[in-house]
């Protein structure tokens, strides 16, 4: 297995936040991270990010544990919801910024641009793009260290139609190229069409983890999501 997570805890306050958390990952998994506003999900991207540290249990990513939190950096890309650049310096700048975090040559920022369509915003300060092109540059950014795994808080919010569509598109090519992703989701269509597994958080805890198909006839769905 490429990830492996045992009992995985963090609480605010002794109820809010993830609950004592099991499972492992196999690589090349299409993960969607489903539930309601405040049900851990969030708190799940950050600690396997290695952006919060938990509570208690363990996780290891490819063999890393999480509290090597530097290594995990570059295993694992975080594309947060509210895009973590920037805003006041080029396109650019930021990536060669976080090239130089991640401890990877300058020339991974030539090929982002190139892969992502964003040679001809290179000199663009972030503050002056549009959400999808911000949205872009924050997916590059991640890709910079080829991490083998990759989180995606929300991806879909506040996209319009077309964002959208660009953006499972990328999605798709990320996965083809054999990487594992995990994105959070409130969009039925999304989870039906694009994850290959489905994760639903409640109140903190794991209440369901299948397929799709076996997702949408559960009773999780009906009772808490069915209209
Ligand atoms: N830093 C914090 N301090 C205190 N409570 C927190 C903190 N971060 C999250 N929480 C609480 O933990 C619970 C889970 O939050 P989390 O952000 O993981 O939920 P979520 O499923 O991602 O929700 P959303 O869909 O609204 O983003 C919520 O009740 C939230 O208020």
């Amino acid at each position: 297995m490429q990830i492996e997570v045992e009992e995985l805890t963090k609480l605010y306050d002794l109820k809010r936040g993830l609950q004592p958390t099991s499972f492992s990952v196999k690589k090349g998994e299409l993960i969607a991270v489903v539930g309601h506003n405040g049900a851990g999900k969030s708190t799940l991207m950050k600690m396997l990010a290695g952006w919060i540290l938990p509570d208690n249990g363990q996780a290891t990513i490819d063999g890393i544990v999480l509290r090597n939190r530097m290594a995990v950096v570059e295993k694992v890309g975080f594309v947060p919801e509210i895009p973590n650049l920037f805003d006041f310096f080029t396109v650019e700048y930021n990536l060669k910024l976080f090239a130089y975090l991640f401890r990877t040559p300058f020339s991974r920022v030539d090929e982002v641009l190139r892969e992502f369509n964003l040679l001809s915003f290179r000199n663009n300060k972030i503050q002056t793009l549009s959400k999808g092109l911000k949205q872009r540059v924050n997916i590059g950014r991640t890709l910079l260290a080829n991490p083998s795994v990759l989180l995606f808080d929300e991806p879909t919010s506040g996209l319009d139609f077309e964002m959208t569509k660009e953006l499972y598109r990328l999605l798709k090519n990320i996965h083809d190229d054999g990487k594992t992703i995990f994105f959070t989701s409130h969009r039925p269509e999304e989870i039906k069409t694009l994850a290959t597994r489905i994760m639903v958080l409640h109140d903190g805890s794991l209440i369901f983890d299948g397929s799709p198909k076996d997702y949408f006839q559960s009773e999780v769905y009906v009772n808490l999501y069915a209209l």
